[in-house]
């Protein structure tokens, strides 16, 4: 796998990361900006360990992580964290995320499945519905870098669809990084898909595309 050029937002090189001990890597890759970057393979592997690293809350055992200068990063992890009872509505959420819920809803940004959420308190949404809001709250921060780990993790169909357009609609000038088991609902919003296999990340073809 080639670099483009000029440089991309994130690179990885040889990075080995974990815990109290390494449990991935080396491994290399690159993302571009405007580009949706899929992860996929076998439990276990280290995707969400290299997020964390990504993220900052792994340790990096050697290698190197290099986001472009100045960039910012917003990583959704693989369980969404849920405040207890408190009577905290969407918007507050999106408002403490460092999202401004106003804005997209004045631009029409907003999707329209996630406007009845913002008046209604975090507590009471099912999983779904908070995943959904969750994800949302990570693009709109605006942050040039979005990880999300398995961000279709409690959504039906319906709202699987409402993501795959969320984030058909949100990628042009960020980058996105998602780790997922959901290997058509990569192929649908991916430009690019890895695997993790024993040998390191491949590259694997894509049979949609992003938009099918
Ligand atoms: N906080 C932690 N401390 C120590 N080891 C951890 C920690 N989190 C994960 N691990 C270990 O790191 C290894 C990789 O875990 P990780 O969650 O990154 O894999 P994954 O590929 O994302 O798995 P899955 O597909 O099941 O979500 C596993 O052996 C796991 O037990």
């Amino acid at each position: 796998m080639c670099a483009p050029d000029p440089r991309p937002l994130l690179q990885l090189d040889a990075l080995v990361a974990g815990y109290a001990r390494p449990v991935v890597g080396p491994v290399s890759l690159w993302l571009a900006r405007g580009e949706v970057l899929g992860l996929w393979g076998p439990n276990g592997t280290g995707k969400s360990t290299l997020l964390k690293a990504i993220g900052r809350s792994a340790r990096v055992f050697s290698g190197c992580i290099e986001l472009e200068s100045g960039a910012t990063l917003a990583h959704l992890d693989q369980q969404p964290v849920r405040l207890p009872a408190m009577p905290v509505t969407g918007r507050e959420l999106l408002r403490a995320a460092g999202a401004r819920p106003e804005e997209p809803e004045r631009t029409g940004r907003l999707p329209d499945v996630l406007a009845p959420l913002l008046k209604r308190r975090i507590d009471r949404l099912s999983g779904g519905q908070y995943q959904l809001l969750w994800v949302w709250s990570a693009l709109a921060t605006g942050a040039d870098l979005v990880l999300l780990d398995e961000p279709t993790n409690n959504l039906d169909p319906a709202n699987r669809a409402a993501l795959i357009e969320i984030l058909g609609r949100e990628r042009d000038g960020r980058g996105v990084l998602i780790v997922s088991h959901d290997h058509d609902f990569l192929e649908r919003v991916c430009s690019r898909l890895l695997e993790a296999r024993d040998t390191g990340l491949v590259e694997v073809r894509t049979a949609r595309g992003p938009g099918s």
